[in-house]
C-alpha cells in the first residue's frame, strides 16, 4: 500500500493497474502535488495542460453562446463544453461539444465533471428578474439549489467557478445612484435574493475552503445575435428590432427609468479578464462592472439616429417597473477598473452602431 500523507478528504480507493496495488486516490490531486514523494507521482495524473477545460452551464440564453464562441477560440472547440436542457439549434450543436445538462441533478453534473475533465465552471443557469417572479419555486430551485451543487462540486474537484451576479443583487434600500460593490443589499425579487445568496455562498466556500469562487455584478446586456430570456432590462435589445421591423416599441418601463447597461462584447470581456486575473490581484470576489446608463427616452433618441421616423410610446408594467424602480440607475465599478484593470469600450453611440451594424442586413435595411 503506497502512503499518502494528504490531509484532504479522501474520496475513493482504486486498483492501479501496473503494479495491482491499492492506492487512495484524492480527488483533483495531480502529479503535481507538493506533498507527493517523487515515487508516488506516476499514480496521480499529470498535471493539466495550459488550456483549461470549460462547462458553461445554462449555455444556450443570452450570454452563454457568445462566451462559447470566445472561449473556443481562446482555448480551443474541444475544451469548451456547451450544456444546457432545451435542444442546441443545429449550427450552435454542430460548433463544439454539447451536453445535457440539468443543474437540479448532482449526479449527471458530477458525471459530466469527471468524464469530461472539467477545470473551469462558468453556471450561467437562471431564471431572470421578471420570469423568476412569473415562477417562484422555479427559480428557487433553479437560481438556489442549482447553486448549491455547482458550489460543492467545484469543491470537491477543485474547479475554478465563476457565477454572474446582477445589479438586481442591490434593492431599494441600496444607494442607488451610484452603486458600490460594498452596500447594503436587500433585493426584492426572488431573483435578487437568490443572487446574494449566490455571492455570500461563494465568498463563504472561498474563505472556508479556498474555492476559487468568482463573480461580477453584470447590468443589463444587449445583445444582438440573442435575445434576452426574460429580464427587466430586455425593452433594450427588443427596441433595436422593433425599429427595424415596424419603426414603433412599446415600452414596458417608463421613460425616465434609468440603468446601468452593458454591451454583450465588454460583458463577455470582463468574464474572461476576471477568470484569467491571477487570484493575488483579485481583492474581492464579487465585483461590479458596468459601461454606461441610459433612459427608454435617451435610447429612443439614440435609435432615432439611425431610424428618423422612430416612435416610443409606453405601456407601463407594474412589475417590471417596481423592479427597475428598486434597482441602482448608476452602478460604480471604480474597483473592478483599479484591481484588475476593468475597462468598458462601449458607450451608448458604440452600443447603437454596433447593434444596427449587426441587424440591419438582417432586416433587409441600409443607413441613411
Ligand atoms: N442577460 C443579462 O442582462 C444578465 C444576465 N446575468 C446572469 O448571467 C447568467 C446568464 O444569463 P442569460 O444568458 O441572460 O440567461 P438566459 O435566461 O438567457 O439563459 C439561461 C439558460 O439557463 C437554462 N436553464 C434553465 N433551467 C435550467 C436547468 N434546470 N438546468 C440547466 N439549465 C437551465 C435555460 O434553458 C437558458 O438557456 C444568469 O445567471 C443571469 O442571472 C446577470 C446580469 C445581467
Ligand atoms: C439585469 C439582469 O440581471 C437581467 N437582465 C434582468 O433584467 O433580470
Amino acid at each position: 500500500m503506497l502512503p499518502v500523507r494528504a490531509t484532504r478528504k479522501l474520496v475513493s480507493y482504486v486498483v492501479n493497474p501496473v503494479c495491482n496495488v491499492s492506492i487512495r486516490n484524492l480527488n483533483g490531486a495531480t502529479a503535481s502535488e507538493p506533498w507527493l514523494k517523487e515515487e508516488e507521482k506516476e499514480y496521480y495524473p499529470k498535471p493539466e495542460e495550459d488550456k483549461p477545460r470549460i462547462l458553461i452551464t445554462g449555455s444556450l440564453g443570452q450570454l452563454g453562446t457568445g462566451l462559447a464562441k470566445l472561449l473556443r477560440n481562446k482555448f480551443g472547440k474541444d475544451n469548451v463544453i456547451m450544456s444546457d436542457i432545451i435542444r442546441a439549434p443545429k449550427n450552435e450543436f454542430n460548433r463544439g461539444p454539447f451536453l445535457y445538462a440539468d443543474i437540479l441533478d448532482f449526479k449527471n453534473l458530477q458525471e459530466i465533471i469527471v468524464n469530461q475533465r472539467v477545470d473551469w465552471l462558468v453556471h450561467f443557469s437562471a431564471l431572470l428578474s421578471a420570469i423568476g417572479e412569473a415562477n417562484i419555486p422555479l427559480a428557487m430551485r433553479v437560481n438556489i439549489e442549482g447553486v448549491h451543487n455547482v458550489m460543492e462540486l467545484a469543491k470537491q474537484y477543485h474547479l475554478k467557478l465563476f457565477i454572474p451576479s446582477t445589479i438586481g443583487a442591490f434593492g431599494p434600500s441600496s444607494p442607488r445612484n451610484p452603486t458600490p460593490d460594498l452596500a447594503i443589499q436587500r433585493p426584492q425579487t426572488i431573483y435578487g435574493v437568490s443572487k446574494v445568496h449566490a455571492e455570500l455562498l461563494g465568498e463563504y466556500y472561498n474563505y472556508r475552503f479556498g474555492l476559487d469562487f468568482r463573480c461580477l455584478r453584470f447590468p443589463g446586456v444587449i445583445s444582438a445575435d440573442t435575445n434576452p430570456g426574460g429580464g427587466t432590462t430586455d425593452y433594450a435589445v427588443k427596441i433595436f428590432h422593433d425599429a427595424l421591423r415596424t419603426g414603433h416599441h412599446e415600452c414596458y418601463l417608463e421613460p425616465d427609468t434609468r440603468l446601468p447597461m452593458m454591451y454583450i462584447d465588454d460583458c463577455l470581456r470582463s468574464l474572461m479578464e476576471v477568470m484569467e486575473t491571477p487570484a493575488e490581484n483579485l481583492k474581492m470576489r464579487t465585483y461590479n462592472v458596468t459601461a454606461m446608463s441610459f433612459t427608454p427616452a435617451e435610447l429612443a433618441e439614440e435609435v432615432k439616429k439611425y431610424v428618423p421616423n422612430f416612435r416610443i410610446t409606453y405601456r407601463v408594467d407594474p412589475v417590471r417597473q417596481q423592479i427597475a424602480n428598486s434597482w441602482p440607475q448608476v452602478f460604480d465599478d471604480t474597483n473592478a477598473r483599479n484591481h484588475w484593470g476593468w475597462q468598458h469600450e462601449h458607450d451608448i453611440h458604440g452600443l447603437a452602431k454596433k447593434m444596427f451594424d449587426y441587424l440591419m442586413p438582417l432586416y433587409g435595411k441600409t443607413f441613411g
